[in-house]
C-alpha cells in the first residue's frame, strides 16, 4: 500500500475553510461556507512526516493489511440488528466505504463535516478529530461466519448462506482456552489503525454512529504499541513480556511470498469467489500473566520465548535476524534452543512451511480487583485460510508451548476480509453481485 497525495478538503482546512465559531454563533449553515482547497501536507511532506501520511482506501487489496503497521489499533466487532434487511446490509456498507475513504484522506467521516449543516441537526462528524492529520489511518473491514447464517449460525437473515467460504467457520476450541463470548466474534468487524490513538478511535465511533439502527457495537478493543513490522523500514517492536516481536513477520515487501500466504487466489473457493484478493483475519485478545512473568528468571524467560531478550537473537546463535538451527547443542547434549519454545513452536519448518503476516497490539484495560495488570496482546494475523495457516499452529501451541504457562486466551474471531474497493464500488460489494 502506498502512501497518496491528500485530496479534497482535510479537517484542517475545514476548520480554517469554515470560519465555524463564526457561522454557529450567527445560526448558519457552515457549510455554505466552504471555499475549496486544501490545507493538508504535500506529497513530500506525506512521506516524511508520519503525521501527515495516508494511504488510499481504495485499491486491490484492502489497506491495513500489508500497511507499515502503525503504532495504535482501535479494532470492533459488530452484530446487525435483529430486525436490519439484506438491503439495510448492502446500505451500510456504502455508508461506511464513504465514509472510510473519507476519514482515511483526513477529511470528516460526512459530507459536511463536523462543523456544518443545519444547526438543530447532529453534525454529521462528531469532530474529535478536528485539526488531526490521519496519522496513517487506515480503516479495513471483515465479515463474521455468522453474518452467513446456515452451519450452525441460524437462520439466512442476508441469503448469503450459499456464497459462504468454506474457510469461515468459527474457530475451534483450544486446549488452555478460557474465551468469554462478550469478546468474542460478531458479524462484522472494523481494524481502525493510525500512528495517532484518538484518530483510531474518532474512525470507530464514527462508523459505530453510522450504523445505528442497523448494527451496533458488539465488543471493541484498544491496542498501543505494534507487536509486528510489516515493513522492512520499521524497527522491531517489544511487546509487554518485553520481548522483541515480529523479528520473523512477513513484511509486505515480499510480494510473492504476500500473494502465497496472505491473499485469497481465483478458485481458492470456487462458493467464495468473491473472496479472491482478500483475506481472512484472525483476532485472539491474549491475556498475559505479567507478575509470575516478571518473578520468572531471564534465563526462564529466554528458554521459553527462544531468543535472547537484549538482541531477539535465536538461542542457537548469531543476531536477530540469524535463522534458528535446532541441532545446536549446549551443556549435556541439550538443544540450545528448545522445540517446546515458542519460536520453536512456531517457526515455518515445523509448521509445514507456514508464514504468518502479524499485526497484533499490546493492551492494558487497568487491572483486577487482586491488582494484578489486566494486560496482554492483541493477536490478529492476516492469512490466506486459517484451515492450514492458524488453526495448526494454535493447536500445537495450545499444547506444548513453554509459553502457554504464561498466557490465556480470552476472546477469540474469524473475519473474512473481502478484497479492496476498487473505482466507485463499496467494500465487500462482490458479495451481493
Ligand atoms: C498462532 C500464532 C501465534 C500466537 C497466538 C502468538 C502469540 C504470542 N507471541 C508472542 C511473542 C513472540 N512471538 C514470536 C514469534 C512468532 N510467533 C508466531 C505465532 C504466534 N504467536 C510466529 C509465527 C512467530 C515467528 C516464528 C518464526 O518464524 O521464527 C516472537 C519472536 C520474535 C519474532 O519472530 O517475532 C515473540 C517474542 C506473545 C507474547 C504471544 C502471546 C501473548
Ligand atoms: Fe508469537
Amino acid at each position: 500500500m502506498t502512501a497518496v497525495q491528500p485530496g479534497g478538503l482535510s479537517r484542517r482546512g475545514l476548520l480554517a475553510a469554515s470560519g465555524a465559531g463564526a457561522a454557529a454563533a450567527g445560526g448558519l449553515s457552515a457549510a455554505m461556507m466552504l471555499t475549496p482547497g486544501h490545507a493538508g501536507a504535500t506529497p513530500e511532506q506525506a512521506a516524511d512526516s508520519p503525521a501527515e501520511r495516508r494511504y488510499d482506501f481504495r485499491g486491490e487489496h484492502q489497506a491495513g493489511i500489508t500497511t507499515p503497521a502503525q503504532d495504535r489499533m482501535h479494532f470492533a466487532a459488530f452484530d446487525m440488528d435483529p430486525r436490519a434487511s439484506r438491503e439495510d446490509l448492502v446500505a451500510l456498507l456504502q455508508d461506511w466505504t464513504s465514509a472510510a475513504e473519507r476519514m482515511t484522506d483526513g477529511r470528516g467521516a460526512g459530507s459536511l463535516g463536523p462543523l456544518s449543516g443545519p444547526y438543530d441537526a447532529p453534525p454529521d462528524d462528531t469532530g474529535e478529530a478536528i485539526d488531526l492529520p490521519p496519522a496513517g489511518l487506515t480503516i479495513t473491514f471483515g465479515f463474521g461466519s455468522s453474518l452467513f447464517g446456515g452451519e450452525g449460525s441460524g437462520k439466512d437473515r442476508f441469503g448469503l448462506a450459499a456464497r459462504r467460504p468454506a474457510a469461515l467457520e468459527r474457530l475451534p476450541h483450544f486446549p488452555g482456552d478460557n474465551l468469554r463470548q462478550q469478546l468474542s466474534d460478531g458479524d462484522l468487524c472494523i481494524q481502525a489503525c493510525s500512528d495517532d490513538p484518538q484518530v483510531a478511535v474518532h474512525a470507530v465511533r464514527n462508523l459505530t454512529r453510522i450504523a445505528m439502527g442497523r448494527a451496533h457495537l458488539r465488543w471493541s478493543q484498544l491496542g498501543f504499541g505494534r507487536t509486528s513490522s510489516t515493513s522492512d523500514a520499521q524497527s522491531t517492536p517489544r511487546n509487554l513480556f518485553g520481548f522483541k516481536d515480529g523479528t520473523m513477520g512477513l513484511r509486505g515487501e515480499e510480494t510473492d511470498a504476500i500473494d502465497e500466504h496472505v491473499w485469497v487466489s481465483s478458485g481458492a473457493d470456487p462458493r467464495a469467489e468473491w473472496m479472491t484478493g482478500g483475506s481472512y483475519l484472525v483476532a485472539r485478545k491474549i491475556a498475559m500473566r505479567i507478575e509470575p512473568w516478571d518473578r520468572s528468571s531471564l534465563r526462564e524467560q529466554e528458554r521459553v520465548v527462544g531468543r535472547t531478550k537484549a538482541e531477539g537473537a535465536p538461542l542457537s546463535g548469531g543476531t536477530e535476524f540469524s535463522q534458528p538451527d535446532f541441532a545446536v547443542k549446549g551443556r549435556g547434549g541439550q538443544p540450545m534452543l528448545a522445540l517446546g519454545s515458542h519460536v520453536g513452536i512456531a517457526h515455518p519448518s515445523h509448521n509445514d512451511g507456514v508464514r504468518l503476516l502479524r499485526r497484533g497490539y499490546n493492551y492494558v484495560d487497568g487491572n483486577d480487583e487482586m491488582g494484578r495488570l489486566a494486560a496482554g496482546l492483541f493477536f490478529i494475523a492476516f492469512v490466506t485460510d486459517p484451515r492450514t495457516h492458524y488453526i495448526p499452529m494454535q493447536t500445537k501451541m495450545s499444547r506444548d508451548d513453554l509459553m502457554q504457562e504464561y498466557v490465556q486466551h480470552v476472546g477469540s474471531g474469524l473475519f473474512a476480509v473481502p478484497p479492496g474497493a476498487q473505482g466507485d464500488r463499496y467494500v465487500g460489494q462482490g458479495l451481493f453481485a
